[in-house]
């Protein structure tokens, strides 16, 4: 059962081992049908006992004050004699274990989670059972039965505890923070628990970092407490180095740009974020706090713009140090705390998820590029644009779908009609910089062309171009490329109009071909500056390429009901 455990709680305080191993001599003395038997096989017990130092201490000073009040002098036990000290090693063996929690192993009530308290009681099943009632007395310890629960959040799938007392002399702390009222999440690899005196471990163990927990959890959870409708996140298992920044507890990486980290992160009511972790250096702080800057001006227009929340969103910021900058500081770690947190990227789509080639992408892809598209005109509309989008750049929920527009820190906003100066090597990503970027002046075209590579990538897994260095910037070695990329740049589009043209005629089950509006993406004429005959975003989210994913017009549906069609009859 143990190589099967997912978490462990173990005595850390002498009298949480004291009572540990008072419940165990209890249970094994007690009949084998007996039904805190359960709760026995969730202890793991050492074959033999151990003597324990700081109980031996332990129990000496219980001894002393014993004596003390009994009005007896105390000399004799702080030097004992070697009778008394053989007696006392004796009083110091006991059994040496944990309580294991198992999912083969349900607790009694598995909708209300493991009950761990005091007991054993007839009616009340305890599943980790801390301590009898007698020791319990004998100790002045105000543990309840049950005193907390553990249990798994029916969404997000966390681990947390909460306290199950109505009593307000009823403690219960995680890490020292109160947890009586409300489940706290468990999401350190190790944290403190503290029931009333006795205190423990919990501690995530090895097979909660495999798949066949996360099975085994999704199938429990699912038995037990129902399916919810929407799972943006599945908790991951904390790891073993902890991090922490304010609140949060940094998980694994998420991604890496050139600004920084950005990591999984949760906190103690299963709250989940990306925080993106930049090192601010006196050379770097200007751009870094513009960075910060751009970020709060985004939130604060995507708070009222964005109802479909497809716009990443700044929730704190988080200095290591102080936001003034001095200049003795050497560096200073910022913590930029972002949501939503997406478990995926286009990244991720790309592959068998979106590839059909010549047929089209997935319909999911489109489904996904398509939402993507909403937000940048969420962007448009308001006058910013994106200026770094690309597959990484736009994260994936997947139940239900939603793209997210992420990396938002190099948005700028513009004046209508208004656009903005080429600054080279500042912004954006080689290979989804539109033509005009590093070279004129530009506007929200650049971000249809960056769709239109995205586009691309989703139907055929690979990028139309690929070049080390911007075609498009001035300078020698990059303009000896601008051949090469009309070369490449001309047999994408004859691909793209080849392959549109044939799955147009015969769509693939499953599949749409966008290669219609991509040649429109990524239109230009540089010699005449003609970048800006792309499509404006609604354009783009109104071509007919689209076909069936393109949303009914109110004429079309009233048409359509007059004839008696069903929808999607045309
Ligand atoms: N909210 C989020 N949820 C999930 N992943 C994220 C989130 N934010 C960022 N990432 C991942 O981290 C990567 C790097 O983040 P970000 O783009 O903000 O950093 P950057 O330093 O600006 O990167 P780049 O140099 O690529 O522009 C992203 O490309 C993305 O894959």
């Amino acid at each position: 059962m143990s190589d099967r455990a997912f978490a462990s709680l173990t005595p850390a305080n002498a009298l949480a081992r004291l009572a540990f191993s008072d419940v165990y001599d209890a249970l094994t003395s007690r009949r084998q049908a007996d039904g805190a038997q359960a709760a026995l096989r969730r202890m793991l017990v050492e074959p033999e006992q151990t003597c324990d130092d700081e109980i031996v201490r332990f129990r000496r000073e219980m001894e002393r004050t014993k004596h003390d009040t009994d009005g007896e002098a105390s000399e004799t036990l702080t030097e004992p004699d070697t009778d008394t000290e053989k007696q006392l090693q004796e009083l110091g063996m006991v059994w040496v274990g944990c309580y294991l929690l198992v999912l083969q192993s349900p607790p009694a009530e598995p909708e209300r989670g493991w009950a761990a308290g005091k007991g054993p009681l007839e009616n009340m099943p305890i599943d980790l059972l801390l301590c009898t009632r007698s020791f319990a007395k004998s100790h002045d310890i105000n543990l309840r039965n049950p005193h907390a629960r553990f249990n798994f959040f029916p969404e997000s799938k966390g681990f947390y505890i909460i306290g199950c007392s109505r009593s307000p002399s009823a403690q219960l702390t995680v890490n020292g923070d109160a947890a009586m009222r409300r489940p706290y999440h468990l999401n350190q690899h190790s944290m403190n628990i503290l029931l009333d005196k006795l205190e423990y471990h919990f501690q995530w163990e090895e097979f909660a970092a495999e798949d066949d927990f996360k099975k085994e959890r999704g199938r429990y959870v699912a038995r037990a407490l129902g399916r919810p409708a929407n799972i943006d996140v599945e908790m991951p298992t904390p790891l073993p180095n902890k991090r922490t920044m304010g609140s949060w507890t940094l998980g694994d990486a998420l991604g890496a740009g050139g600004h920084g980290r950005v990591f999984f992160a949760s906190d103690q009511s299963a709250n989940v974020a990306a925080i993106k972790v930049v090192e601010r250096t006196s050379q770097n702080c200007h751009s870094v706090d513009k960075e910060i800057e751009t970020l709060r001006e985004v939130t604060n227009f995507v708070q009222k713009s964005d109802d479909g929340e497809r716009i990443l969103r700044m929730a704190e910021v988080i200095y290591s140090n102080s936001k003034e900058f001095s200049s003795k500081t050497a560096f200073d770690n910022v913590a930029i705390v972002l949501k939503p947190m997406t478990p995926q990227t286009f990244g991720d789509l790309v592959g068998t998820r979106s590839k059909g080639g010549c047929k089209g992408m997935t319909i999911e892809a489109a489904t996904a590029f398509r939402d993507a598209l909403l937000g940048v005109k969420v962007m448009h509309d308001g006058r910013w644009l994106h200026r770094d989008l690309k597959l990484t750049n736009i994260g994936l929920i997947v139940n239900p779908l939603r793209s997210v527009l992420l990396d938002v820190g190099t948005s700028r906003h513009i004046q209508a009609g208004g656009s903005l100066r080429p600054e080279p090597g500042t912004v954006g990503t080689i290979g989804y910089l539109a033509p005009e970027l590093e070279l004129d002046d530009y506007d929200h075209s650049i971000d249809i062309w960056s769709m239109g590579i995205i586009l691309f990538e989703l139907t055929y897994n690979y990028h139309p171009w690929k070049f080390s260095i911007n075609p498009w910037r001035d300078g020698k070695d990059n303009e000896k490329l601008r051949p090469s990329f009309e070369n490449s740049y001309q047999n994408t589009i004859d691909k793209m109009a080849r392959d549109y043209k044939s799955a147009c005629a015969s769509p693939a089950r499953g599949y749409i071909h966008l290669g219609g509006l991509f040649i429109e993406m990524v239109r230009y004429q540089w010699a005449v500056n003609n970048h800006a005959q792309r499509p404006d975003i609604d354009e783009v989210l109104q071509h007919p390429a689209w076909g069936s994913l393109l949303p009914e017009s109110p004429q079309a549906k009233r048409r359509r009901l007059e004839y008696g069609l069903e929808d999607g009859e045309v």
